[in-house]
């Protein structure tokens, strides 16, 4: 066993499929916060423009979908060590091949960040179509729109994306504020020949720590105010590096909450505050004072004012503000605010799917439409059996299921642990008994 998950005979951590969760727990103890899942993922993609050593510290070991990208890489050629106890991955290069994964059978998102790996090596690159959560559209056009302007050609066969060509500098203008578009566009900009330049990137901290990351590859990367980044491209592979993972601001938030509405005592270590000042903000309006230091939160009971959670409307969007990733846990929090709280979403619209799962617990206590969930707050819950719609739902219902009194269960949990690494290592840690059923 690793942390509360199965180790197969390869190392690799096999996830559970449905929890068991005994109700009205609180959380009692100390937790640390891992590398973000959307920072580590990338700068394994990162790693893999270079032919030289790379180590990556506070990796995330034990996400689903770090196992799945680790596992993309060893099938092109990488060889990659992972230490699970500390939290380091050693990867190197080799002879990399742009093979088919047709191993694929897990959907997720960031298929398209390999392209530029597999691209500066043998001029073309096949990829899985790109997954990740159903929380409403999640087109892959701004992919193919940075691959084309770098000069690439790009075929939507029936099983995968198949990318050729050589990357030259280009100019890339995205229409919306992207992410993974950004982050795309940063990796192939930072190989190709030439000078790229990217208007509207979208510069999230997860973003800054790619950049951060390609610098020390070599890359050289101009950043003008918040959305104009210039590359002066390498023509071909960077060089290795040492970096550690920044922490996961969701995660953090989440055992913030999850200690705020179970009344547990929880020391939450790692907490990346200076990414997280609108969110907690929020909690600051809604009643919630957290004791806390430099990188600590220390959440008791005595964080909530006596007036307890107060009503409140929050509008999840791009950073600095509340993040779509943070909806559900202000749903939650509003679950127990002694009044009617909305919660909107214009990033994801349609992550509302969860929130049918939620009323399993607290019938009555909802009503969504696309983009704005509204809640009934202060109303009594029940034991559940609630469907994995997505990760964070998945985690809503887990933290909804720890929240109500009697025996709950949680089917496809291992969405959750696409985000929360050693997520039963750590809940059983701060005493949460959680049974785990396999197979
Ligand atoms: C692995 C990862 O880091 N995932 C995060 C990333 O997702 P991801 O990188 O997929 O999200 P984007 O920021 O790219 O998506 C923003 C919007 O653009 C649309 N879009 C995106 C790409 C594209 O080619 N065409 C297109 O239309 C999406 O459907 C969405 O409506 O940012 C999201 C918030 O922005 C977060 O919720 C995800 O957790
Ligand atoms: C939607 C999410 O992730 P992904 O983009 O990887 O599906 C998430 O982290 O909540």
């Amino acid at each position: 066993m690793i942390g509360g998950s199965k180790v197969s005979s390869h190392s690799e951590v096999i996830f559970p499929k449905t929890l068991k969760i005994p109700g009205g727990q609180a959380p009692k103890g100390v937790v640390r916060v891992s590398g973000a899942k959307n920072s580590g993922t990338r700068l394994l993609a990162a790693a893999s423009l270079t032919d030289e050593n790379v180590v990556l510290t506070n990796f995330p070991t034990k996400l689903v979908d770090a196992q799945h990208k680790i596992r993309f890489l060893r099938e092109v050629g990488f060889s990659i060590d992972v230490d699970y106890e500390t939290e380091e991955l050693h990867l190197s290069g080799g002879v990399i091949t742009s093979e088919v994964l047709d191993s694929y059978d897990y959907p997720i998102r960031t298929t398209y960040l390999l392209v530029a790996a597999q691209i500066v090596r043998n001029g073309v690159a096949k990829i899985p179509y790109p997954g990740g959560c159903k929380i409403g559209s999640r087109g892959y056009d701004l992919h193919i729109l940075v691959w084309e302007a770098l000069g690439c050609e790009v075929k939507e066969l029936p099983d995968y994306i198949e990318v050729s060509g050589e990357f030259m500098g280009g100019t890339i203008d995205f229409p919306i504020s992207t992410v993974g578009g950004t982050e795309n566009a940063l990796l192939c900009g930072a190989v190709a020949a030439g000078t790229t330049v990217i208007h509207n990137a979208y510069i999230t901290p997860e973003v800054s720590d790619l950049i951060s990351m390609l610098r020390h590859m070599g890359a050289e990367i101009k950043v003008t105010g918040n959305s104009y980044i210039e590359i002066q491209g390498k023509s071909g592979l960077l060089s290795g590096v040492h970096m550690p993972v920044m922490p996961d601001r969701i995660e953090a938030l989440t055992w913030i909450v999850l200690a705020i509405l179970t009344g547990g005592e929880l020391l939450i270590e790692d907490v990346p505050f200076e990414h997280m000042e609108i969110p907690l903000l929020h909690l600051k309006d809604a009643g919630i004072d957290i004791f806390r230091n430099s990188t600590s939160a220390y959440i008791t009971p005595d964080c909530l004012r006596s007036t307890g959670i107060q009503p409140f409307e929050v509008a999840c969007g791009t950073h600095p503000g509340v993040i779509s990733d943070m909806q559900p846990f202000y749903v939650l929090l509003a679950m127990n605010a002694m009044g009617i709280s909305r919660v909107y979403d214009y990033r994801y619209p349609k992550r509302i799917g969860y929130v049918d799962e939620l009323a399993k617990f607290y019938p009555g206590a909802f009503s969504s439409e696309e983009g704005c969930i509204t809640i009934k707050g202060g109303m009594r819950g029940k034991a559940a059996t609630a469907e994995s719609t997505d990760l964070r739902g998945s985690m809503a219902v887990i933290m909804a299921a720890m929240m109500t009194e009697g025996d709950s269960t949680i089917n496809d949990a291992h969405m959750a642990l696409r985000g929360y690494n050693d997520l039963l290592g750590k809940l059983e840690k701060v005493g949460i008994n959680v049974e785990a059923v396999y197979g």
